[in-house]
């Protein structure tokens, strides 16, 4: 897979929330994109997953252009800042309604994926009730469970203990070994020093490769 980002900006208001944006990402590769508060990031993981439009440039998926050959990147798995899961249900019943859409993933590999992150899939617990790590997980497992070939993840570590920080970790970089594309943000620099073996700085919009 590979993803061309070419003179993209997006003004929202008179401002450049990206400005000139121009990289080229492919697979076999863990993307660390870090950068101050407001400076972008996430607003750069939304670009390449086809959740903005720009004003001006354009961002091609295999040669597909974002917004005009196809709305949405094929092949995506992302989490976003808020996973939207339904406050009503269990994790594993909000994992197996999403995974009914494309219908490519089991429950069995649901209830492993939640095994791998100590989640319990028998567990009673309604979402609303679960901690803010029981919910970074859950959105772990939504963005990673269909085995996607691009996988996009702003700030994965957050709020995740030491163990779920080192089984992240492992997961990653399988990931990586199976050829995939993986872009991230994070405040952690071990995590991205680690991982990563690209990394951009991105600040006021504008982006530097650094590696
Ligand atoms: N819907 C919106 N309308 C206008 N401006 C927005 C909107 N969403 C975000 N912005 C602005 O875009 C800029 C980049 O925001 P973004 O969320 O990408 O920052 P970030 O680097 O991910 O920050 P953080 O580290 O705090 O998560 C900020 O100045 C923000 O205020």
């Amino acid at each position: 897979m590979k993803i061309e980002v070419t003179n993209f900006t997006k003004t929202i208001g008179k401002v450049n929330i990206l400005e000139n944006i121009n990289v080229y990402l492919e697979s076999d590769n863990i993307y660390g994109i870090v950068g101050k508060n407001g400076s972008g990031k996430t607003m750069f993981l939304r670009m390449i997953s086809g959740l903005i439009l720009p004003t001006s440039g354009e961002v091609r998926i295999d040669n597909k252009v974002l917004g005009k050959d196809i709305s949405f990147p094929e092949n995506l798995g992302i989490l976003l800042e808020k996973p939207s899961f339904l406050g009503h249900l269990t994790g594993y019943e909000n994992l197996k309604m999403l995974a009914k859409i494309r219908n490519v993933t089991k429950n069995d590999d649901i209830q492993k994926f939640m095994a791998i992150f100590d989640l319990d899939w028998e567990d009673e617990k309604k979402f609303k009730k679960y901690s803010l790590g029981m919910k970074q997980k859950l959105g772990i497992i939504q963005a990673v469970m269909e085995n996607q070939r691009i996988i996009i993840l702003d700030e994965p570590f957050n709020a995740l203990d030491e163990t779920s920080v080192l089984t992240l970790r492992t997961m990653l970089e399988k990931l990586k070994s199976e050829h995939k594309l993986i872009v991230m943000t994070s405040h952690n620099k071990e995590d991205i020093q680690l991982l990563c073996n690209h990394t951009f700085t991105i600040s006021d919009g504008k982006i530097e490769s650094d590696s």
